[in-house]
């Protein structure tokens, strides 16, 4: 596209100069640099993400990441702008235009009381319009929450991390994934406790929990691993994938936010329906908030 014809796709690590950190995750990190080649502070401002720790494994995975995030353009997706092989082509580093208003969650937590509800059906909405693009790729996402949503403006946010994106193969509509890590438990679907199992359903199901985050305004005290913990009391690691998966099999779900219209927590059960094949797809979620928020505002 025009983008990749006005921007090198090779960064060179000389001219990224490093200005602040803007997140921290479990292998990764995303810096603000300055790609500043002049060397007179006119040059862009970037966010550079590299590997916390370069192993050969995660290299590749990150390798995967940035193909994925260099063939996605869509309004309601992060835009890919390079990458940087430093000199050994040990450690990658992952170039993308900066968003100045940062992660969602955040945005929520601390503009909550001028953000009304249909400002926050069009995030949702917004939102739905990426991961349909995303789904017609065939690509799932697997980490779907507010923490990996960024805003651009009070009218406009984008999705922000392909970390556990994986691209379905032709012939099967689910992927199995093998290594754990430190998994969102507490946003993923049935299927996916119990078999690893995930699909572009099993990402609705983590859209459902992502609308929850949005009528919660991203509170501590009310977030999914809060709200769960609080129905399980304590367990180690390994029962508490079966004590979730207890408690989804039994019909227990996040209950409604305070102020939430019933609607909207219509299309949060819907999204949380036991059987995949049952729960709405992206277009329908779309077109049905699209109704909700003509009448909302
Ligand atoms: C998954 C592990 S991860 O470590 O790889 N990682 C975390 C991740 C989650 C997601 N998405 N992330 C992306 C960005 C990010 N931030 C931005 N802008 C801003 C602008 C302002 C602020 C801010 O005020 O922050 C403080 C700390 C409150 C002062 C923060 C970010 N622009 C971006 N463009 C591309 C990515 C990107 C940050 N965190 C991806």
């Amino acid at each position: 596209s025009l983008t990749d014809l006005l921007y090198p796709p090779f960064y060179e690590e000389r001219h990224l100069k490093y200005i602040s950190a803007l997140g921290k995750g479990n292998f990764g990190s995303v810096d603000l640099c300055r790609y500043d080649p002049l060397g007179d502070n006119t040059g862009d401002l970037v966010a550079v993400k590299k590997l916390q720790q370069n192993t050969a494994e995660h290299l590749q995975d990150f390798e995967r990441e940035t193909e994925i995030l260099r063939a996605l353009h869509n309004d309601f997706i992060v835009q890919y702008r390079g990458v940087c092989y430093n000199t050994g082509r040990k450690n990658l580093r992952l170039i993308m235009e900066y968003l100045p208003n940062g992660c969602l969650r955040e945005y929520l937590q601390n503009h909550r009381d001028h953000l009304y509800q249909g400002k926050l059906l069009l995030y949702a909405r917004q939102i739905c319009k990426g991961m349909q693009y995303l789904g017609e790729k065939r690509y799932v996402h697997r980490d779907l929450a507010t923490r990996n949503i960024l805003v651009e403006n009070s009218n406009h946010v984008k999705i922000g991390d392909f970390g556990l994106a994986k691209i379905l193969p032709q012939d099967k509509e689910y992927y199995v994934v093998h290594e754990r890590g430190e998994s969102p438990i507490f946003w993923y679907a049935p299927e996916s406790l119990a078999d690893s199992i995930f699909s572009r359903q099993s990402d609705i199901w983590s859209f459902g929990v992502l609308l929850y985050e949005l009528f919660t305004y991203g509170e501590k005290s009310s977030s999914p691993p809060s709200e769960f913990l609080r129905l399980m009391g304590s367990g180690n690691q390994l029962q508490l994938v079966n004590q979730m998966l207890d408690l989804l099999m039994k019909g227990v779900r996040l209950t409604v936010p305070p102020g939430c219209h019933a609607e909207v927590y219509g299309l949060m059960m819907q999204c949380w329906a036991l059987q995949p094949a049952v729960r709405p797809t992206f277009s329908d979620l779309e077109q049905r908030m699209e109704t909700h928020e003509s009448r909302w505002g």
